[in-house]
């Protein structure tokens, strides 16, 4: 059943955009990589960045050695940083216990948040970070999340060209996202069996604004799904039904290139542009033989950030209501505090129907 459409051919493939025009102040060919980079959301909310030019491949590669170090330990090993001894969210987090559309995903992984002033692991989210005590381990993946922070605020600018916000625009924007309440995750993939009951990660769209993913080279893993256009409806906070799924469009494999990350739109861009860029649904299905690792970093609004719809997208819509339609945009999207938000997403994660995780 969901194998036909896994199977389905693949009749389209990612964009490729580079980092490099927007790494030197008014740059050549910024404005034209800026135009790529608005039609890559608003047709795919999926694109590859080429970031060869920012960092060095070999980098990120250095880090799914030590995730597979951290990963092989023994699990009483592992346990020691399990999120139980913290705020239910950061930290180790067992095979199958993070869970998606109510099902038990088959990774293991690390979370990571942007570390608050006053811990308090009684509180959602407000805990301390956990790190293996590998050597080295923290600082390189501390090197690369400085790394990734300022790449969201590059993209994010080179977005609002894109988009063509005005510089009060962009100052307000930027507002929102100047302390982001960034999130990383170590995953692990063992293969998925043959009759297993779920995914190695379920569909799902990410929450905040962009999601950078660097994963080793095993293909055929992350699957990203390409609607028709116009005919995705009311899509934020839910996720479509498979009939949904399989009347509007296809999975397509986004199989990793070197010197790329995978980068998608979160669900606050959908905010922001009032649908007009797609937060794109992708799942995992990882049934090679090997054990794969990825590390996407979510660069996500401040914590109280307000978001909204932008004038500048509300106006280009009521000037352009065929703009509308083609896009599916059938609403005006509600405003919603990023914060609020990330408890609600974080709250169903491990969801196993014991409520041991309350955020009310
Ligand atoms: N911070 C982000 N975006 N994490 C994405 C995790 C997706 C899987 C999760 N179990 C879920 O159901 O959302
Ligand atoms: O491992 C991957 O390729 C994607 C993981 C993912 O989508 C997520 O954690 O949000
Ligand atoms: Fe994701």
């Amino acid at each position: 059943m969901g194998d036909a459409v896994a199977d389905a051919p693949k009749l389209a493939s990612l964009p490729i955009i580079s980092i490099e025009p927007f790494l030197h102040p008014e740059g050549p060919g910024r404005l034209s990589a800026a135009a790529a980079l608005h039609a890559a959301c608003s047709e795919y909310g999926f694109f590859y960045l080429d970031i060869s030019s920012y960092v060095d491949p070999s980098e990120p590669e250095e880090l799914t050695k030590l995730a597979r170090e951290f990963f092989t330990l023994p699990q009483e090993e592992k346990d020691k940083i399990s999120i139980s001894n913290e705020d239910n969210a950061r930290g180790y987090q067992r095979l199958k216990e993070n869970v998606t559309n109510g099902k038990a995903d088959n990774h293991e992984a690390i979370d990571l948040y942007r570390p608050v002033e006053q811990p308090d692991k009684s509180k959602p989210l407000w805990g301390a970070n956990q790190w293996p005590a590998i050597p080295g381990f923290r600082d390189r993946y501390e090197a690369w999340i400085e790394k990734m922070k300022k790449l969201g605020m590059i993209v994010m600018e080179a977005m609002a060209t894109g988009l063509g916000l005005t510089p009060e625009e962009w100052h307000e924007l930027r507002s929102k996202v100047d302390d982001s309440f960034w999130v990383m995750r170590i995953i692990g993939y063992p293969p998925l069996p043959n009759d297993y009951d779920g995914f190695s990660c379920g569909a799902h769209r990410d929450y905040g604004c962009l999601t950078f993913l660097y994963a080793d080279p095993t293909p055929g893993a992350l699957q990203v799904f390409l609607a028709q256009p116009g005919l995705l409806v009311e899509k934020t906070g839910s996720v479509p039904s498979e009939q949904e799924v399989e009347d509007g469009g296809q999975w397509i494999n986004a199989d990793p290139i070197r010197g790329c990350v995978v980068c998608n739109i979160g669900e606050m861009w959908e905010v922001w542009t009032n649908g007009l860029y797609k937060s794109t649904l992708h799942r995992v299905v990882h049934k090679g033989s090997n054990y794969r690792v990825s590390i996407p970093f979510f660069f996500e609004p401040n914590f109280d950030a307000r978001i909204e719809p932008l004038s500048t997208a509300i106006q280009a819509q009521e000037e352009d209501r065929a703009l509308r339609s083609l896009k599916g945009i059938r609403k005006t999207y509600q405003p919603v505090v990023y914060g609020d938000f990330l408890l609600r997403k974080v709250g169903s994660n491990f969801d196993t129907g014991k409520g041991r995780y309350d955020t009310d």
